[in-house]
Protein backbone atom coordinates (compact mmCIF):
# COMPACT_ATOMS: atom_id res chain seq x y z
CA UNK A 1 0.00 0.00 0.00
CA UNK A 2 1.71 3.64 -0.69
CA UNK A 3 0.64 7.01 0.38
CA UNK A 4 1.42 9.14 -2.63
CA UNK A 5 3.65 12.42 -0.98
CA UNK A 6 4.81 14.18 -4.01
CA UNK A 7 5.07 13.63 -8.18
CA UNK A 8 6.45 10.26 -7.89
CA UNK A 9 2.51 8.97 -9.28
CA UNK A 10 3.97 11.37 -12.34
CA UNK A 11 6.61 9.05 -12.73
CA UNK A 12 5.20 5.89 -12.42
CA UNK A 13 2.54 6.87 -14.77
CA UNK A 14 5.18 6.56 -17.52
CA UNK A 15 6.02 3.19 -16.22
CA UNK A 16 2.89 1.46 -15.76
CA UNK A 17 3.16 -1.89 -14.22
CA UNK A 18 0.47 -4.96 -14.74
CA UNK A 19 0.14 -6.97 -11.61
CA UNK A 20 -1.99 -8.91 -10.78
CA UNK A 21 -3.14 -10.70 -7.12
CA UNK A 22 -3.44 -14.39 -8.00
CA UNK A 23 -3.83 -15.31 -4.48
CA UNK A 24 -6.18 -12.13 -3.15
CA UNK A 25 -6.59 -14.12 -0.16
CA UNK A 26 -3.39 -15.34 1.38
CA UNK A 27 -4.62 -15.80 5.41
CA UNK A 28 -6.45 -19.05 4.43
CA UNK A 29 -3.76 -21.45 2.68
CA UNK A 30 -2.75 -24.50 3.61
CA UNK A 31 -0.33 -25.17 1.30
CA UNK A 32 2.00 -22.78 -0.91
CA UNK A 33 0.39 -22.74 -4.40
CA UNK A 34 3.25 -23.44 -7.26
CA UNK A 35 2.96 -19.63 -8.33
CA UNK A 36 4.65 -18.91 -4.98
CA UNK A 37 7.50 -21.38 -4.66
CA UNK A 38 10.86 -20.19 -6.02
CA UNK A 39 13.78 -22.15 -7.03
CA UNK A 40 15.95 -24.48 -5.17
CA UNK A 41 18.82 -22.10 -5.24
CA UNK A 42 16.57 -19.94 -2.64
CA UNK A 43 17.07 -22.79 -0.19
CA UNK A 44 20.75 -22.64 -0.59
CA UNK A 45 20.73 -19.57 0.55
CA UNK A 46 19.05 -19.99 3.51
CA UNK A 47 21.01 -22.69 5.29
CA UNK A 48 24.35 -22.36 3.61
CA UNK A 49 25.11 -18.80 3.57
CA UNK A 50 24.42 -17.72 6.76
CA UNK A 51 27.29 -15.67 8.63
CA UNK A 52 29.82 -19.08 8.28
CA UNK A 53 32.13 -16.82 6.82
CA UNK A 54 32.73 -14.77 9.70
CA UNK A 55 34.77 -15.70 12.95
CA UNK A 56 33.31 -15.07 16.36
CA UNK A 57 33.01 -11.86 17.38
CA UNK A 58 32.87 -10.49 14.48
CA UNK A 59 30.09 -7.63 14.03
CA UNK A 60 27.07 -10.33 12.19
CA UNK A 61 24.32 -7.39 13.09
CA UNK A 62 23.76 -4.19 11.55
CA UNK A 63 25.10 -1.38 13.89
CA UNK A 64 22.58 0.43 16.39
CA UNK A 65 22.79 3.99 16.55
CA UNK A 66 21.87 6.33 19.09
CA UNK A 67 21.34 9.74 17.52
CA UNK A 68 21.79 11.03 20.58
CA UNK A 69 25.16 10.12 20.51
CA UNK A 70 27.69 13.23 19.85
CA UNK A 71 29.42 10.49 17.47
CA UNK A 72 26.52 9.55 15.90
CA UNK A 73 27.63 11.17 12.15
CA UNK A 74 31.07 9.18 12.14
CA UNK A 75 29.10 5.81 13.51
CA UNK A 76 26.82 6.07 10.74
CA UNK A 77 29.51 6.99 8.02
CA UNK A 78 31.20 4.15 9.55
CA UNK A 79 28.14 1.86 9.14
CA UNK A 80 27.39 3.32 5.63
CA UNK A 81 30.54 2.22 4.05
CA UNK A 82 30.46 -1.36 5.88
CA UNK A 83 27.10 -2.17 5.83
CA UNK A 84 24.77 0.15 3.69
CA UNK A 85 22.29 -0.24 6.76
CA UNK A 86 22.06 0.67 10.04
CA UNK A 87 18.93 1.14 12.79
CA UNK A 88 18.73 3.80 14.78
CA UNK A 89 17.41 4.44 18.22
CA UNK A 90 16.29 8.03 20.19
CA UNK A 91 15.43 8.63 16.81
CA UNK A 92 12.79 11.40 18.08
CA UNK A 93 9.62 9.38 16.83
CA UNK A 94 7.74 8.50 19.62
CA UNK A 95 6.39 4.84 20.31
CA UNK A 96 3.29 5.18 20.24
CA UNK A 97 3.35 6.86 16.79
CA UNK A 98 4.99 3.57 15.70
CA UNK A 99 2.43 1.70 17.37
CA UNK A 100 -0.47 3.65 15.79
CA UNK A 101 0.59 2.87 12.34
CA UNK A 102 1.28 -0.98 12.93
CA UNK A 103 -2.14 -1.17 14.43
CA UNK A 104 -3.44 1.21 11.19
CA UNK A 105 -1.44 -1.21 8.76
CA UNK A 106 -2.90 -4.68 10.13
CA UNK A 107 -6.02 -3.29 10.42
CA UNK A 108 -5.70 -2.12 6.58
CA UNK A 109 -5.09 -5.59 5.11
CA UNK A 110 -7.22 -7.53 7.93
CA UNK A 111 -9.85 -6.20 5.47
CA UNK A 112 -11.60 -8.96 3.25
CA UNK A 113 -10.03 -9.70 -0.08
CA UNK A 114 -12.71 -8.27 -2.36
CA UNK A 115 -12.89 -4.82 -0.20
CA UNK A 116 -9.40 -4.30 -0.58
CA UNK A 117 -9.59 -5.00 -4.25
CA UNK A 118 -12.10 -1.99 -4.49
CA UNK A 119 -8.82 0.13 -3.86
CA UNK A 120 -6.72 -1.72 -6.07
CA UNK A 121 -3.88 -0.01 -7.96
CA UNK A 122 -4.45 1.23 -11.25
CA UNK A 123 -1.47 0.34 -13.56
CA UNK A 124 -0.03 3.76 -13.76
CA UNK A 125 -0.86 4.33 -10.84
CA UNK A 126 1.16 5.21 -7.23
CA UNK A 127 -1.54 4.86 -4.55
CA UNK A 128 -4.00 2.12 -4.02
CA UNK A 129 -3.66 -1.75 -3.17
CA UNK A 130 -1.48 -3.58 -4.87
CA UNK A 131 1.86 -5.86 -5.18
CA UNK A 132 4.67 -4.35 -4.39
CA UNK A 133 3.77 -1.12 -6.27
CA UNK A 134 1.18 -0.52 -4.24
CA UNK A 135 -2.43 3.07 -1.10
CA UNK A 136 -5.78 4.07 -1.51
CA UNK A 137 -9.23 5.61 -0.55
CA UNK A 138 -8.67 3.60 2.75
CA UNK A 139 -6.21 6.08 3.99
CA UNK A 140 -9.36 7.80 5.17
CA UNK A 141 -9.22 5.02 7.63
CA UNK A 142 -6.12 5.92 9.07
CA UNK A 143 -5.53 9.57 7.60
CA UNK A 144 -4.41 11.07 11.01
CA UNK A 145 -1.77 8.69 11.96
CA UNK A 146 -0.44 8.32 8.03
CA UNK A 147 -0.11 11.73 7.81
CA UNK A 148 1.30 12.27 11.46
CA UNK A 149 3.60 9.55 10.60
CA UNK A 150 4.65 11.04 6.94
CA UNK A 151 5.70 14.30 8.57
CA UNK A 152 7.85 12.61 11.43
CA UNK A 153 9.74 10.43 8.97
CA UNK A 154 10.13 13.45 6.81
CA UNK A 155 11.73 15.09 9.68
CA UNK A 156 13.61 12.05 10.41
CA UNK A 157 14.79 11.15 6.48
CA UNK A 158 16.41 15.04 6.23
CA UNK A 159 18.39 14.71 9.57
CA UNK A 160 19.54 11.24 8.62
CA UNK A 161 20.48 12.76 4.87
CA UNK A 162 22.12 15.66 6.13
CA UNK A 163 24.28 12.97 8.57
CA UNK A 164 25.10 10.53 5.61
CA UNK A 165 26.41 13.48 3.94
CA UNK A 166 28.45 15.18 6.40
CA UNK A 167 30.06 11.54 7.15
CA UNK A 168 31.38 12.40 3.25
CA UNK A 169 32.55 16.03 4.55
CA UNK A 170 29.35 17.65 2.36
CA UNK A 171 27.47 19.91 3.96
CA UNK A 172 23.80 21.56 3.16
CA UNK A 173 25.53 24.38 1.08
CA UNK A 174 26.95 21.71 -1.04
CA UNK A 175 23.39 20.60 -2.07
CA UNK A 176 22.07 23.13 -4.05
CA UNK A 177 18.84 21.36 -4.67
CA UNK A 178 18.20 21.12 -1.10
CA UNK A 179 19.30 24.55 0.07
CA UNK A 180 17.53 26.80 1.85
CA UNK A 181 14.94 28.89 0.21
CA UNK A 182 13.35 32.10 0.19
CA UNK A 183 10.15 30.64 1.54
CA UNK A 184 11.17 28.44 4.40
CA UNK A 185 12.63 30.80 6.70
CA UNK A 186 15.72 30.43 6.32
CA UNK A 187 15.97 27.47 7.42
CA UNK A 188 17.77 24.23 5.85
CA UNK A 189 15.52 22.04 4.49
CA UNK A 190 15.31 19.10 1.40
CA UNK A 191 13.37 21.37 -0.71
CA UNK A 192 10.58 19.43 -2.40
CA UNK A 193 12.37 16.09 -1.46
CA UNK A 194 9.89 13.36 -2.50
CA UNK A 195 8.93 10.55 -0.57
CA UNK A 196 6.78 7.18 -0.96
CA UNK A 197 5.13 5.66 2.25
CA UNK A 198 4.77 2.07 1.56
CA UNK A 199 2.58 -0.76 3.78
CA UNK A 200 3.80 -4.53 3.26
CA UNK A 201 2.22 -7.20 4.73
CA UNK A 202 3.77 -10.66 4.79
CA UNK A 203 0.91 -13.85 5.18
CA UNK A 204 2.09 -16.40 7.56
CA UNK A 205 3.76 -19.27 4.91
CA UNK A 206 3.01 -23.00 4.80
CA UNK A 207 6.21 -23.69 3.37
CA UNK A 208 8.40 -20.92 4.21
CA UNK A 209 11.79 -22.85 3.16
CA UNK A 210 10.55 -22.73 -0.64
CA UNK A 211 8.60 -19.04 -0.45
CA UNK A 212 9.84 -15.45 -0.73
CA UNK A 213 8.27 -12.61 1.18
CA UNK A 214 10.26 -10.33 -0.89
CA UNK A 215 12.86 -10.99 -3.45
CA UNK A 216 16.29 -9.48 -3.30
CA UNK A 217 16.60 -5.97 -3.94
CA UNK A 218 18.04 -2.26 -3.63
CA UNK A 219 16.12 0.85 -3.15
CA UNK A 220 16.00 3.34 -5.72
CA UNK A 221 16.31 6.09 -3.00
CA UNK A 222 18.68 7.88 -0.92
CA UNK A 223 17.80 6.33 2.08
CA UNK A 224 14.65 4.27 3.17
CA UNK A 225 13.48 4.27 6.64
CA UNK A 226 11.93 1.00 8.04
CA UNK A 227 9.89 0.03 10.56
CA UNK A 228 9.42 -3.51 10.63
CA UNK A 229 7.61 -4.38 14.25
CA UNK A 230 8.63 -7.06 16.04
CA UNK A 231 9.10 -9.57 13.90
CA UNK A 232 12.11 -10.58 11.64
CA UNK A 233 12.23 -11.53 8.00
CA UNK A 234 14.75 -8.67 6.47
CA UNK A 235 18.03 -9.61 5.79
CA UNK A 236 21.02 -7.94 4.48
CA UNK A 237 23.70 -9.55 2.02
CA UNK A 238 26.86 -8.77 3.29
CA UNK A 239 30.21 -9.46 1.86
CA UNK A 240 31.89 -12.06 3.78
CA UNK A 241 28.74 -12.81 5.53
CA UNK A 242 25.93 -13.87 3.11
CA UNK A 243 22.83 -12.98 4.50
CA UNK A 244 22.12 -11.48 7.71
CA UNK A 245 18.99 -10.64 9.84
CA UNK A 246 18.14 -7.59 10.71
CA UNK A 247 16.51 -7.87 14.52
CA UNK A 248 13.93 -5.95 15.29
CA UNK A 249 14.68 -3.63 18.34
CA UNK A 250 11.73 -2.30 20.29
CA UNK A 251 11.28 1.22 19.11
CA UNK A 252 14.53 0.87 16.15
CA UNK A 253 14.23 1.88 12.73
CA UNK A 254 16.32 0.44 10.23
CA UNK A 255 17.89 2.48 7.72
CA UNK A 256 18.69 1.43 4.14
CA UNK A 257 20.99 2.86 1.80
CA UNK A 258 19.80 3.25 -1.41
CA UNK A 259 20.93 3.32 -5.47
CA UNK A 260 20.51 7.58 -5.42
CA UNK A 261 23.01 7.45 -2.14
CA UNK A 262 25.35 5.05 -3.58
CA UNK A 263 25.18 7.48 -7.14
CA UNK A 264 26.30 10.97 -4.80
CA UNK A 265 28.41 9.36 -2.64
CA UNK A 266 30.40 7.82 -5.94
CA UNK A 267 30.25 4.12 -4.61
CA UNK A 268 31.84 5.10 -1.54
CA UNK A 269 28.21 4.29 0.22
CA UNK A 270 26.77 1.35 -1.41
CA UNK A 271 23.12 1.02 -1.50
CA UNK A 272 22.37 -2.73 0.46
CA UNK A 273 21.00 -5.69 -0.99
CA UNK A 274 18.06 -6.68 1.08
CA UNK A 275 15.21 -9.22 0.90
CA UNK A 276 12.76 -10.80 3.72
CA UNK A 277 11.74 -14.02 4.37
CA UNK A 278 8.28 -15.10 5.65
CA UNK A 279 7.38 -17.08 8.17
CA UNK A 280 4.89 -19.91 9.21
CA UNK A 281 3.56 -18.70 12.36
CA UNK A 282 3.45 -15.06 12.32
CA UNK A 283 2.37 -12.35 10.00
CA UNK A 284 4.81 -9.65 9.31
CA UNK A 285 3.55 -5.94 8.64
CA UNK A 286 6.53 -3.46 7.74
CA UNK A 287 6.06 0.29 7.02
CA UNK A 288 8.74 1.59 4.43
CA UNK A 289 9.14 5.27 4.09
CA UNK A 290 11.05 5.90 0.66
CA UNK A 291 12.70 8.97 0.46
CA UNK A 292 14.91 10.61 -2.35
CA UNK A 293 15.62 14.42 -3.73
CA UNK A 294 12.87 16.26 -6.42
CA UNK A 295 12.40 13.69 -9.42
CA UNK A 296 13.47 15.79 -12.13
CA UNK A 297 16.99 17.12 -10.17
CA UNK A 298 19.72 15.46 -11.41
CA UNK A 299 22.17 13.44 -9.05
CA UNK A 300 25.67 12.56 -9.65
CA UNK A 301 28.76 11.95 -7.48
CA UNK A 302 29.25 14.84 -5.72
CA UNK A 303 32.04 16.96 -6.50
CA UNK A 304 33.96 16.37 -2.84
CA UNK A 305 33.54 12.95 -3.36
CA UNK A 306 35.00 13.15 -6.79
CA UNK A 307 38.95 13.35 -7.88
CA UNK A 308 42.00 12.93 -9.70
CA UNK A 309 42.37 9.32 -7.92
CA UNK A 310 38.68 8.76 -7.69
CA UNK A 311 37.27 9.89 -11.11
CA UNK A 312 33.19 9.69 -11.68
CA UNK A 313 31.97 6.47 -11.70
CA UNK A 314 28.35 7.22 -12.26
CA UNK A 315 26.37 10.00 -14.72
CA UNK A 316 23.97 12.09 -13.70
CA UNK A 317 20.70 10.74 -13.39
CA UNK A 318 17.37 12.26 -12.06
CA UNK A 319 15.13 10.31 -9.84
CA UNK A 320 12.11 10.12 -12.88
CA UNK A 321 14.76 8.62 -15.19
CA UNK A 322 16.26 6.12 -12.71
CA UNK A 323 12.88 4.88 -11.75
CA UNK A 324 12.37 4.32 -15.81
CA UNK A 325 15.69 1.99 -15.72
CA UNK A 326 15.22 0.20 -12.52
CA UNK A 327 11.38 -0.71 -14.25
CA UNK A 328 13.38 -1.84 -17.08
CA UNK A 329 16.41 -3.43 -16.02
CA UNK A 330 16.01 -3.70 -12.63
CA UNK A 331 18.94 -4.97 -10.12
CA UNK A 332 21.20 -4.02 -13.21
CA UNK A 333 20.04 -0.36 -13.20
CA UNK A 334 23.27 0.85 -11.12
CA UNK A 335 25.58 -0.69 -13.84
CA UNK A 336 23.08 0.97 -16.39
CA UNK A 337 24.58 4.30 -15.54
CA UNK A 338 27.56 3.22 -14.50
CA UNK A 339 30.13 5.21 -16.62
CA UNK A 340 33.39 3.10 -16.91
CA UNK A 341 34.41 -0.40 -15.29
CA UNK A 342 34.82 -0.08 -11.57
CA UNK A 343 38.22 -1.98 -11.50
CA UNK A 344 39.51 0.90 -14.05
CA UNK A 345 38.61 3.72 -11.70
CA UNK A 346 37.47 2.22 -8.63
CA UNK A 347 40.38 4.09 -6.13
CA UNK A 348 42.73 3.50 -8.60
CA UNK A 349 46.08 4.92 -7.47
CA UNK A 350 48.78 5.87 -9.54
CA UNK A 351 46.89 5.77 -12.53
CA UNK A 352 46.43 9.32 -12.51
CA UNK A 353 47.20 10.10 -15.81
CA UNK A 354 44.56 8.26 -17.65
CA UNK A 355 41.68 9.46 -16.11
CA UNK A 356 40.15 13.01 -16.08
CA UNK A 357 39.11 14.75 -12.78
CA UNK A 358 35.64 15.47 -14.15
CA UNK A 359 34.82 17.83 -11.20
CA UNK A 360 33.87 20.70 -13.47
CA UNK A 361 31.70 18.74 -15.72
CA UNK A 362 28.16 18.91 -15.90
CA UNK A 363 28.08 15.09 -14.85
CA UNK A 364 29.27 15.59 -11.07
CA UNK A 365 27.31 18.54 -10.03
CA UNK A 366 24.14 18.40 -7.99
CA UNK A 367 22.15 20.79 -9.80
CA UNK A 368 18.25 22.33 -8.99
CA UNK A 369 16.16 20.73 -11.97
O1 LIG B 1 9.52 -5.61 4.86
C1 LIG B 1 10.71 -5.28 4.98
O2 LIG B 1 11.34 -5.48 6.03
C2 LIG B 1 11.46 -4.63 3.85
C3 LIG B 1 10.58 -3.96 2.82
C4 LIG B 1 11.38 -3.41 1.68
O3 LIG B 1 12.50 -3.77 1.46
C5 LIG B 1 10.79 -2.38 0.79
O4 LIG B 1 9.61 -2.01 0.99
O5 LIG B 1 11.52 -1.91 -0.11
FE1 LIG C 1 13.49 -2.45 0.06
Amino acid sequence: MHTMLSSISDVYKSHPLFLHHKNPDLHSLQELPDSYAWAPSLEDSHHHHHGHTLSPGDDVVPPVIDLEDPNACVLIGHACKTWGVFQVVNHGVPGRLLDDVEFAGKSLFSLPPQQKLKAARSPDGAAGYGIARISSFFSKLMCDVVVEYEEAMKALAEKLTWLVLASLGISKQDIQWAAAGPNNNGQDNLKDASAVLQLNFYPTCPDPERAMGLAAHTDSTLLTILYQSAISGLQVSKEGAGWVTVPPIPGGLVINMGDLMHILSNGLYPSVTHRVMVNRTQQRLSVAYLYGPPTSVLISPHPKVVGPSRPALYRAVTWHEYLGTKAKHFNKALSCVQLCAPQNAMFAEGNDNHKNDNSNNNNNSVQVG
